[in-house]
């Protein structure tokens, strides 16, 4: 049995007050394993990023990001689909993070995605344009099993709970897996 915690931080592609991918960061956050803590780290007030204002006095919101993903040792990230992509507000967080050359902060940390719709394709296109952007950050993704969470406006029912009994199951399933993928990612790097 697996005695050490891992942090692990949560970052949601939607800004929306009523998001379901926040909907489900909610669940996880709640669920087990428990070898795993899991965090928010917010995106919301980053400002767009620009290579001009990578000086000593880059915006404080840009160097709190970084330090938080500093402290985590992997990460989830759940996102919607816009336009069969990446929601702009989750790109600009990876390359704030990413940047500048040589500091970036996602470096070899596992993380794994879960993309959520409305529609029936479950965000695939989001998913692995997000994938396409991890391989350049360095980190170890797990491959399997693929979450593509379709229908996102029918599994909630009150507050943050999943009500379709199937995905309950399979986001259990997913975040054991995840667990077992940080724990050896975590003893390959030490
Ligand atoms: C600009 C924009 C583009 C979108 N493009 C897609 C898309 O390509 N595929 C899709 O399944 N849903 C698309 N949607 C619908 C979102 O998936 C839907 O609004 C979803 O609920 C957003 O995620 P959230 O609930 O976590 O905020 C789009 C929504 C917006 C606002």
């Amino acid at each position: 049995m697996e005695k050490r915690q891992y942090n692990i931080g949560i970052i949601v592609g939607s800004l929306r007050k009523a998001s379901y991918c926040l909907k489900m960061a909610q669940f996880i956050r709640q669920a087990r394993p428990q070898n795993l803590r899991y965090s928010l780290i917010s995106i919301e007030e980053l400002p767009i990023y620009n290579e001009d204002l990578e000086t000593e006095s880059a915006p404080v919101a840009w160097l709190d990001f970084r330090n938080a993903i500093r402290h985590q040792d992997g990460i989830l990230f759940i996102t919607p689909e816009y336009n069969r992509s990446v929601p702009a507000v989750l790109k600009n967080a990876i390359d704030i993070g990413s940047a500048p050359h040589g500091k970036n902060v996602f470096e070899s940390k596992p993380a794994a995605i879960i993309s959520l719709s409305p529609g029936k394709m479950g965000a695939f296109g989001a998913n692995h344009h997000l994938r396409q952007s991890l391989v350049f950050l360095n980190m170890p993704v797990m491959q399997q099993p693929e979450a593509y969470i379709g229908n996102s406006a029918e599994i909630f029912g009150q507050g943050c709970a999943i009500q379709v009994e199937s995905i309950r199951h399979f986001i259990t399933q997913f975040l054991e897996a995840f667990s077992a993928w940080v724990v050896r990612q975590k003893k390959e790097l030490n």
